[in-house]
């Protein structure tokens, strides 16, 4: 039968069956072709040719492999630290916190690139590329990873996350962290009562101890201050009128207004209840730990540093006397915050700032193509001797005397709260909770390091003591 012959026998309807079932196969196969070059492509070539691009501009790393990246090498880096005591770190702290970090530079030298899967993470510390990065929040911004943790201003880009900081900036204003005083200092009292009730209930034989001393592990209780701070319903503990908590203020000051142009109209923007709940529950998160950290690492090193620790209390008791600490006199701490900003420059909470670029970027001298993560260990750098001198690994707070722009050799290198317009909206906020905090304790307690405490700072979202802070602390009146 010939070919002609057979076609003619196909009634329409079966010949139009034939022609829809292969444009359908075709779509299919189409489909799949074009599926498996863009997976291709995501996980083998374009990781391959980000590689090429990184090699030619001077960054070392492991060759890509497809799908796991360094992966192995992550966690290796991360269980072996966890398991080792700071004496096996050479009792290098950023050994220890970074390890993955420090394991790439022995590696590769600071100019390295690591691959987190597919995606290329690159290290940079100059300190002109790390500004230039922190300044420039539109092309480098925050990457995916960040953003499967956390939601709120710390997440956004773009216009969203400048509308959202606009609104939210006016509740941290110094007029308004002032209302917040009352609420710090009565989270403080409440804290330091039930210290003073177990130091007593340890005179009462509740621990064998002849002294009225008791061991604490107390990172805990830190971290809940902030969480009473945000939403205490102060009303009129001082007399005052209304609510002096984050949430309430957010909550009324979160209105702006913006220009609409040429005829000069003024449109009112502001958060919904819901985005400021949103924002409240992400200060939780983003400020909880850190804040906690930072007193109990101060704690750690005074307890260290008996000579500061002496300086600072003698230093509170001038200033405030038996008062209460107030706002405006907490600027005359000068020890504390010279204290405060070595501890943070030691062991900052945040120890790395990550951006993403998505598109091809010039930065300094380098272009580098999109689909880049870059990494700035902030501990390395505020770590590092040629920026902070030959002791630069040692407590010296006296390095901050004559403030943060004398203490380093280059300017920019102090990134305990990032830099930018990014930079942590909550610094004023946390700084003066620490120093209220830290006044407090000073005045009812001395404290020191129990035989208990092993020193092993460890990374987890913040920098913490992996086995917690085991300090003894003696009640002072
Ligand atoms: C010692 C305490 C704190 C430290 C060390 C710290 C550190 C930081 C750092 C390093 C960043 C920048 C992150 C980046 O650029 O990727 C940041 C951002 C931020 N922090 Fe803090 N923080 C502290 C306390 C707080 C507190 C108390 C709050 C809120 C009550 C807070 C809220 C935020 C928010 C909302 C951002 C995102 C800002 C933005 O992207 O515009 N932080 N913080």
């Amino acid at each position: 039968m010939s070919t002609s012959s057979l076609s003619l026998s196909l009634s329409p309807r079966s010949y139009m069956e034939v022609t829809v079932s292969s444009i359908v196969l075709s779509l299919a196969l189409v489909t799949f072709l074009t599926l498996v070059w863009k997976a291709l492509n995501l996980f083998w070539l374009r990781p391959k040719q980000i590689e090429r691009c990184l090699r030619e501009q001077g960054f070392k790393g492991n060759s890509y492999r497809f799908l796991y990246g360094d992966t192995k090498e992550f966690i290796s880096a991360i269980k072996e630290a966890r398991s080792k005591p700071m004496e096996a770190c050479n009792d290098d702290v950023v050994r220890r916190v970074m390890a993955v970090h420090r394991y790439f530079v022995d590696l590769h030298g600071m100019n390295y690139f690591t691959w987190l899967g597919p995606t290329p993470r690159l290290n940079i510390t100059d300190p002109k590329l790390v500004k230039e990065i922190l300044s420039n929040y539109e092309v480098f911004q925050k990457p995916t990873t960040s953003k499967l943790l956390l939601t709120g201003i710390f997440t956004y880009d773009g216009e969203k996350w400048a509308k959202h900081r606009k609104l939210v900036n006016p509740a941290f204003q110094i007029e308004k962290l002032k209302l917040m005083v009352p609420a710090m200092y009565s989270s403080c009292c409440e804290m330091i009562s039930k210290w003073e009730a177990l130091v007593y209930a340890s005179t009462k034989g509740f621990l064998p101890t002849k002294t009225n001393r008791k061991v604490r592990k107390i990172r805990n209780e830190l971290g809940a201050l902030l969480r009473n701070i945000i939403n205490k319903r102060q009303g009129t503990m001082n007399g005052e009128d209304g609510d002096s908590d984050l949430l309430a203020i957010l909550l009324t000051s979160n209105m702006i207004e913006i220009d609409q142009g040429k005829l000069g109209n003024k449109k009112s923007i502001k958060l919904t209840t819901e985005e400021v709940i949103e924002e409240c529950k992400l200060f939780y998160q983003a400020g909880q730990e850190t804040t906690a950290d930072l007193l109990v690492w101060t704690m750690v090193l005074l307890s260290k540093n008996q000579k500061w620790q002496t300086l600072a209390r003698e230093e509170i008791l001038a200033v405030f006397g038996n008062n209460r600490p107030d706002f405006d006199k907490l600027n005359q701490l000068k020890i504390v915050t010279m204290i405060l900003h070595e501890v943070m420059r030691l062991y900052p909470p945040g120890s790395t700032l990550t951006r993403f670029i998505h598109r091809k970027t010039k930065l300094g001298g380098l272009v580098l193509p999109g689909g880049v993560e870059i990494f700035v260990p902030i501990m390395e750098i505020h770590h590092d001797p040629d920026l902070w001198g030959e002791d630069s690994k040692d407590f010296k707070p006296q390095r901050f005397s004559e403030g943060i722009s004398k203490a380093t050799k280059v300017q920019g290198t102090f990134l305990p709260f990032g830099g930018g317009p990014r930079i942590c909206i909550g610094q004023n906020f946390a700084l003066v909770e620490a120093k209220i905090a830290i006044a407090m304790i000073l005045k009812r307690f001395s404290f020191q390091l129990s035989p208990s405490y092993v020193h092993a700072p460890l990374l987890t979202v913040t920098v913490q003591p992996q086995h917690g802070a085991h300090l003894i602390l003696q009640k002072l009146f």
